[in-house]
């Protein structure tokens, strides 16, 4: 059976088409920036003061001054600064060209046109042209724009954004136990909660997402709905119906509809049944029906996947730490995921009683992996946990 290293050797052979788009730079938070962004101009694009003070001469700093003008931020001095004299400057403005240091205000007293000197000032408080960057400079590598970004493209000015599409994803639940939350559940079914949970995971990986609601497990509306979703995505997940039960008819629906398989089956826990194959146009992920099991896949192959096509290599934050609580396992013939906390600069593992356990999730910060043929992990043993 496929490691987890197989999988992901798998998902980075596939070739997929990278489509760019310009975005108004107020719409792309969270988008895909595909290329480095380079400054066209020096930051700051002048000398500036960085505090609100008296500008003098340089070598000039016994005073008294006389106050010749005031320079606000937007304006530039009007007249030359001789020894002897002041200009009144506010934070921002750009200084006089003679100007070696701005004095602030609290370091002096003024005595109606004059700037006497109260205490030593100890700093220059000019922030010099080209300080934070230089033209020509690379600011932003290739990744998803957070709000910093944004703010750090429009301080060089930019109004437009060049971003790779993310894929669009089909959601598509099976399962005839299956009621959409809200509704009244019979006996035997359950509330489908990798629906909603699906679509979020999407939302926030930056795709947009469609659902088709829950299929029953029935051949038949299985081969409509998967026929249609695979024709409106780039990317379908499925979730349900893909182990070895009587009414598991993803893989062979699938198979019928001229998807082909890639694999089926992986060393994962959990995710043993996991499924994925493509079309020409479109990738297929059938995850395995329990709700840990989706989550867990999706954080980690269908992501890996959905960055590729966005031209981006996903690369979770990893913490290197010790292990508060040893983690002792029944079965050691899969790696296994599991959810951990970090607490007092240690990683713990949370109570978590498997792939159905979805609420363990709900405290999760990251997950630590532990490897095939690992029985035990013992407390203080250093391990990776890659934040979720
Ligand atoms: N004979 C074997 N049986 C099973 C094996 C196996 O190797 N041999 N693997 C087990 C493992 S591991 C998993 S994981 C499950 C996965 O099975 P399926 O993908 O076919 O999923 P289902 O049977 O449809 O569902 C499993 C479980 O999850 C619940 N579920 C399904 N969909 C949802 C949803 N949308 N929201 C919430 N919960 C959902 C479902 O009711 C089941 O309880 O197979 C094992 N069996
Ligand atoms: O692989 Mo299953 O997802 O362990 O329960």
């Amino acid at each position: 059976m496929l490691s987890i290293k197989d999988i992901f050797s798998i998902l980075d052979s596939q070739s997929v088409r990278i489509q760019k788009k310009v975005l108004p730079l107020s719409d792309s938070l969270g988008g895909f920036l595909c290329e480095p962004v380079v400054s066209t101009i020096d930051s700051p694009p002048f000398d500036k003061a960085a505090m609100d003070g008296w500008a003098i001469c340089t070598g000039d700093e016994k005073g008294p001054w006389v106050v010749t003008e005031t320079v606000a931020a937007g304006d530039v001095a009007r007249q030359p600064l001789k020894p002897g004299f002041c200009t009144a400057i506010m934070t921002g403005a750009k200084i006089p060209e003679e100007c070696g240091k701005i004095i602030r205000i609290e370091y002096t007293r003024r005595e109606h046109n004059k700037i006497f000197l109260v205490e030593q000032e100890p700093l220059g408080n000019i922030i010099f042209k080209g300080e934070n960057h230089k033209t020509g400079e690379k600011i932003l590598s290739p990744r998803r724009i957070s709000p910093a970004d944004l703010g750090i493209m429009a301080s060089l000015g930019l109004k437009e954004v060049l971003v790779s599409l993310p894929p669009r994803i089909g959601i598509v639940t099976t399962g005839s136990e299956l009621k959409e939350p809200g509704e009244i559940l019979e006996d035997g079914e359950i509330f489908n909660s990798n629906g909603p949970q699906l679509m979020a995971q999407a939302k926030e990986a930056g795709c947009p997402a469609r659902y088709y609601g829950i299929i029953p497990d029935d051949e038949q509306s299985l081969f409509k709905t998967i026929e249609k979703a695979v024709s409106e995505n780039d990317i379908l997940i499925l979730s349900g119906g893909v182990s070895m039960g009587e009414f598991d008819f993803v893989p062979g629906t699938l198979e019928k509809l001229g998807v082909k398989k890639s694999f089926h089956k992986a060393a994962i826990k959990p995710g043993k049944p996991l499924w994925f194959g493509r079309n020409e146009s479109c990738f297929v992920f059938g995850l395995p029906g329990n709700p840990v099991s989706t989550y867990i896949l999706f954080e980690v192959f269908v992501k890996h996947l959905i960055y590729k096509f966005c031209g981006l290599e996903y690369k979770p934050e990893i913490l290197r730490g010790i292990l508060g609580k040893t983690i002792k396992r029944k079965n050691w013939d899969r790696s296994e995921f599991l959810p951990v906390q970090f607490r007092d600069e240690k990683i713990y593992p949370l109570d978590y009683r498997g792939s159905s356990h979805l609420n363990a999730m709900g405290d999760a910060v990251g997950l630590i992996i532990v490897n095939q043929g690992i029985e035990e992990v013992k407390e203080g043993s250093i391990v990776h946990a890659r934040f979720l």
